[in-house]
This record gives structure tokens, sequence and C-alpha cells, in this order.
């Protein structure tokens, strides 16, 4: 007992050659070293403690602060693809099983092979998380079923395949369209998988008391599909390239599509939207520049016109400092009917931009003398009467949602 307690003392206790005043010196001074090591890592501790706990918040704060990066436009159309070709491979059937029940002192155990499986499907699912085919691969192949097996068992289905595409997407085969998936989590199952062959036991029967035959699976489906990607959006701005329409769509929406003094500086659709207090959301989308012969694949073609055919109305922009800007108007018109007939007959308003440039101002009473329709004059650079603009294209939404809209034979679209 007492040799545990001499060592349970361990180090205070006074070693026989030192003298006592010394000895409570030296326990003293180590006591207070101890409580010195003690308070330090409280206060380590402490200070550990408030940088964990503020740490998460101001780490939240500086990427609140952080600015969404614009993407360059050369970026984009490498991420943006708006149309793909792709193989799809269904799975095929496993195979059926050939055997026969074995079990001692049973000797006619009759057959039991099993079915083989059915191979995958491959659909395609409108996700609208999915803002471009860009990662669509060009072949897709389902798992096959699995083979059957003796003792009545059956080969497992080959699971199916989902190719998530963004909402807008036509699936074309040969010119020809198949469907439009246009509503969020619509399904359209494009290749069905083969069915799983027959074991000996399906063929068991009166006559034939031990078949011995079972057949193999079908091969799965394959198909070449075409899936092209329609921007959706309200409202499509057209215009001659340098019109100002990307300008235009940073004035109206929080959208920042790239503005520059070249033409062609949009080479994709942007989608921006316009919110009202009654949170409405009126979605705009701007569609890159279309020249006089854009349908004999001028400038940029007119490939990309097939973004403006989900468009329920359209907003000309016209440069109205360039001379003779209703000759715009009619160039445009022509083209959109080229691409489709009675395209540019869809509601519309006319605006006139750059009204903040003096021959803007000079030519803006003869383009109105010219044309029947309304002319909106705007300035998309100084925001002088984008109000009129915005009110006008809520009157050209409600327009579409009590009567256009449903005309079309579907819900009308509401971001
Ligand atoms: N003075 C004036 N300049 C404008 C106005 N709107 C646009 N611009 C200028 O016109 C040039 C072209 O503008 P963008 O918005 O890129 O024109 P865009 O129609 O999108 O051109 P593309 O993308 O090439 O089809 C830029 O230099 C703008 O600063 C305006 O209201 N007034
Ligand atoms: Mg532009």
């Amino acid at each position: 007992m007492l040799a545990t307690l001499s060592r349970f003392q361990g180090p205070l206790r006074r070693p026989p050659d030192r003298p006592l005043g010394l000895w409570c010196f030296l326990a003293e001074k180590k006591l207070t070293l101890t409580a010195c090591y003690i308070l330090q890592a409280a206060r380590r501790l402490q200070v550990l403690g408030r940088y964990v706990s503020t740490f998460a918040p101001l780490q939240a704060k500086v990427r609140a602060q952080q600015k969404k990066r614009n993407v360059s436009e050369k970026k984009l159309s490498r991420y943006f693809v708006d149309h793909r070709c792709v193989r799809l491979v269904a799975g095929s059937g496993g195979k059926g099983a050939c055997s026969f029940h074995s079990e001692p002192r049973k000797e006619w155990g009759g057959p039991d092979g099993g079915n083989g499986g059915d191979g995958g499907s491959i659909s395609f699912k409108a996700d609208r998380l999915v803002k471009s085919l860009a990662q669509l691969v060009p072949v897709y192949m389902a798992e096959d079923g699995e083979s059957g097996g003796s003792k009545n068992c059956y080969g497992r289905n080959g699971r199916p395949t989902f190719i998530c595409v963004p909402v807008g997407t036509v699936v074309k085969e040969d010119g020809s369209t198949l469907v439009d998936l246009s509503e969020h989590g619509q399904v359209y199952l494009a290749v069905f998988g083969g069915s799983g062959g027959k074991g000996n036991r399906f063929f068991l029967s009166n006559e034939n008391r031990a078949p011995m035959t079972s057949t193999s699976g079908t091969e799965g489906q394959e198909r070449v599909l075409h899936l092209e990607l329609r921007t959706m959006a309200h409202a499509g701005l057209v215009g001659f390239p340098n019109a100002g329409k990307s300008s235009l769509l940073r004035a109206i929406s929080n959208a920042k599509p790239a503005v520059a003094a070249y033409p062609f500086t949009t080479l994709n659709p942007h989608v921006g939207i316009v919110k009202y207090r009654d949170h409405e959301q009126v979605a705009v989308a701007d569609i890159p520049g279309i020249i006089q012969g854009a349908h004999l694949n001028r400038g940029l073609g007119i490939s990309f016109l097939r973004h403006i055919e989900r468009c329920r109305f359209l907003l000309f922009v016209l440069d109205a400092s360039s001379p003779e800007p209703w000759n715009q108007l009619q160039h445009l018109r022509y083209e959109l009917d080229q691409y489709e007939p009675g395209l540019s007959q869809r509601p519309h308003a006319i605006v006139a931009n750059k009204i903040d440039l003096h021959e803007a101002r000079e030519n803006l009473e003869t383009l109105k003398s010219r044309v029947t329709q309304r002319v909106i004059p705007v300035s998309a650079l100084t925001g002088h009467n984008t109000e009129e603009l915005i009110l006008h294209l809520r009157e050209l939404y409600d327009g579409y949602l009590h009567g256009d809209g449903s005309t079309e034979g579907g819900k009308p679209t509401r971001w």
C-alpha cells in the first residue's frame, strides 16, 4: 500500500538528498507552470473555437460577394450544344436455360430451365436542370438481360437507361419528328430491349415430358436518332447584327449576354427573365443576328432560327440610327418566312433602338409612317423608354395566356 502511494506521489516526492525549503520552491514552481500550461491550452481552444464558429459565415459572405463570372461567348458555344445525333442500342434478351431437375431417388425430375431476362430499354427524359445537349455521348448501349438458370431460375432483366435532356428537346428520325419533350419529367421510350429466351421448362407439355428445347433471347432495338434543342422562351429578339439585341436584353432582364461593337457577337441564344410585381415572369431570348440572305446560309445561317420557332411572340429590334431602318424590317420578315412560312406573322412589336443617337431620332417619324404596327423607341444604352417596352411585353404575354397559348393546344409555358 505504502509502496503504491509513494509511486503515485511520483515527481512531488522529496528526494532524500534535497533540503525541504528548496523542494517546496521547486514543487510550487512546477504547479505554477502546469497551471500556466492549462491556461494557455484553454486560451488556444477558445481562439480555435471562435475561429471555427466564425469561419463558415465568413466564407459564405465572401462567396456571396463574389460575382458570377460571365462566360465568354467562345466558351459558351463549346458548352451549349443544341443538336446531337445519337445511336441507341437496347439490351438483348438473355438465353433460356435447358436443364433437368436432379435429386436423389427422383429419377424423372422433369425440365427446370428458367427463362432469360429481358434486355434494358433506353428512354429520353426531359429534365429542367439540364440546359444543353453537350453531355450526350454518340452511342448508348443498354444492359443485356441475364440468362436463365437451372431450378427454374429466371434471368434478371437488363436495367432501363434514361438519358436526361433539356426541356424543349425535339427527337427526330430521318427528318420526321417523333416527339417534342416540352414538359419537365416527360419520358419517351426510344428503343425497346429484346425479350428473354424461353427455358426448356416452358416447352413442357403432355406430349413432350422431357423437352430439350430452349431459345435464345431476341436482339434489342437499334435506332439512330437526331436530337434538336429549341430554346423555350415567350419572346424572341430578332434583328440584324449590331442592332443592340443583347444590350436590350441586358437592359430589361437579369441576363448578361456579351455586347460588342462588331457583328455576330452573340453566337448562342441567351434567355433573360423579365420580372413583374405580381410575380409573373416573361422569358426573352436573344437570338444571334440575322442578315439578308441568311436562308442561303449567309452570316450564321438560319440554323438558330429553330429557337425563334418556340417563341410565342417576337420583338423586331431595329437599329434606328442606320440609314432606312424600315428596310431592315422587310429583310427580317422575309428571312423568317423563308425558314417557316407565317413565322413573321406571330404577335410582335417593333423596337427602334439607339434612340439616343441623333440619326435615330430623325428616322423615327419616317419609320412610324412606313409601318402599320406599333413602334417603341428605346435606348438600350441609356435605358430610355425601356418601361414602355416592358409594359408592352406584358400585354403580349397576357394576350398569349388568355388566347393565343390555348390555340396551340398545350398549356401556356410559365417560367
Ligand atoms: N448609342 C447606342 N449604342 C447602342 C445601343 N444599344 C446597343 N448599342 C451598341 O451597339 C453595339 C452592338 O450592340 P449589341 O448589343 O452587341 O448588338 P447585337 O444586336 O446583340 O449584336 P450581335 O450579337 O452581333 O447580333 C455595341 O457597341 C453597343 O454598345 C443604344 O441604345 N445606343
Ligand atoms: Mg448580341
